[in-house]
């Protein structure tokens, strides 16, 4: 479905992306997670045909999707300032998803603003934040593209539509299985959805594992110093704090029965450091593995 190798691409001077490789064959939800300015955006750009890279190559379904009206019939791509013209009501952007996209659902569409509780004849530039959120959704989930993306999808909205939101996500996965690519800077409210997670650090790919695989990893470790040291062993340590003479880690380990067994017998205390934070260390300037 998605082939991206070894791909490169730069804003005049500015680099984004660096040697980037991703393969996917398989319909799923994807979580794409990264700090501010690690190239999630300019990926998805790229993907969608909207940039073309410096170097390397791309394939959505089997075409290059660059300058290829034939790409519009595989892939949509919701984008965060998605540039809606000024005189669109609702009707005005359903009809023009209906007109770009071969599989274009429209009672699906529909039923989306019923969900959403869209007014279908007020102009998308006064929308708020969150409605724009919620217009911007409705034409990427109805599009029904073998691939679709949506940057940020979540912004804006409120707990109680965001939920609408991954509930629906869901159904029209379950329904009609495709490859759903969200970016987001929250890991913790997207991984449920996510089969696999996707991290971008410093403008590459350096993880692309099965969501499950990385939930288990960041372990972290608190009680006397020289009993934590004895733990870490050649541990990777990705966050340090002294307290008096406690030492409070984070490394980079599967939190797994071996590690739990073996940590508890020596009286310190163990636990599973929470999946964002764990991303967040493992993107520090310094570090090194991820
Ligand atoms: N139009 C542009 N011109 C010049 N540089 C750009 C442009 N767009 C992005 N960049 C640069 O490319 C890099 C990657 O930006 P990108 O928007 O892809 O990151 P991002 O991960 O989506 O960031 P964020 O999470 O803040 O949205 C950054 O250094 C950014 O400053």
């Amino acid at each position: 479905m998605i082939k991206i190798d070894n791909v490169s691409f730069s804003y005049g001077n500015a680099k984004a992306l660096q040697k980037v490789s991703l393969h996917e064959n398989e319909p799923m939800i994807i979580g794409l997670w990264g700090r501010s300015g690690s190239g999630k955006t300019t990926l998805m750009k790229l993907l969608s045909g909207m940039e073309q890279p410096n170097q390397g190559t791309i394939s959505v379904n089997g075409v290059s999707p660059y300058n290829n009206p034939e790409a519009m019939n595989h892939v949509t791509f919701m984008q965060e300032d998605h540039p809606f013209s000024d005189l669109w009501d609702v009707d005005d952007a359903l009809r023009f998803g209906s007109y770009f996209n071969e599989n274009w659902d429209q009672s699906f569409a529909e039923h989306l603003l019923d969900v959403f509780e869209l007014p279908r004849k007020k102009k998308i530039r006064n929308f708020s934040k969150g409605m724009k959120s919620m217009i911007k959704i409705t034409l990427g989930l109805a599009s029904k593209a073998p691939v679709t993306i949506m940057d940020e999808p979540a912004n804006g909205l409120d707990a109680s539509m965001r939920k609408t939101f991954y509930d629906v996500l869901l159904d029209t996965y379950e329904d009609s299985p495709r490859l759903i690519m969200l970016s987001t800077h929250h890991i913790d409210e997207v991984e449920p959805l996510c089969e696999k997670i996707a991290l971008i650090n410093q403008h590459t790919i350096t993880r692309y594992e099965d969501t499950e695989k990385l939930k288990r990893q960041g372990v972290l470790l608190t009680g006397p110093a020289e009993a934590v040291k004895s733990v870490i062993g050649t541990s990777i340590v990705l966050e340090e704090r002294k307290i008096g003479k406690q030492l409070h880690v984070m490394i980079d380990d599967d939190y797994d029965e071996s590690l739990i067994t073996r940590t508890e017998a020596t009286g310190i205390k163990i636990e599973k450091a929470p999946l964002q934070d764990y991303l967040v260390n493992l993107t520090k300037k310094g570090t090194m593995k991820a």
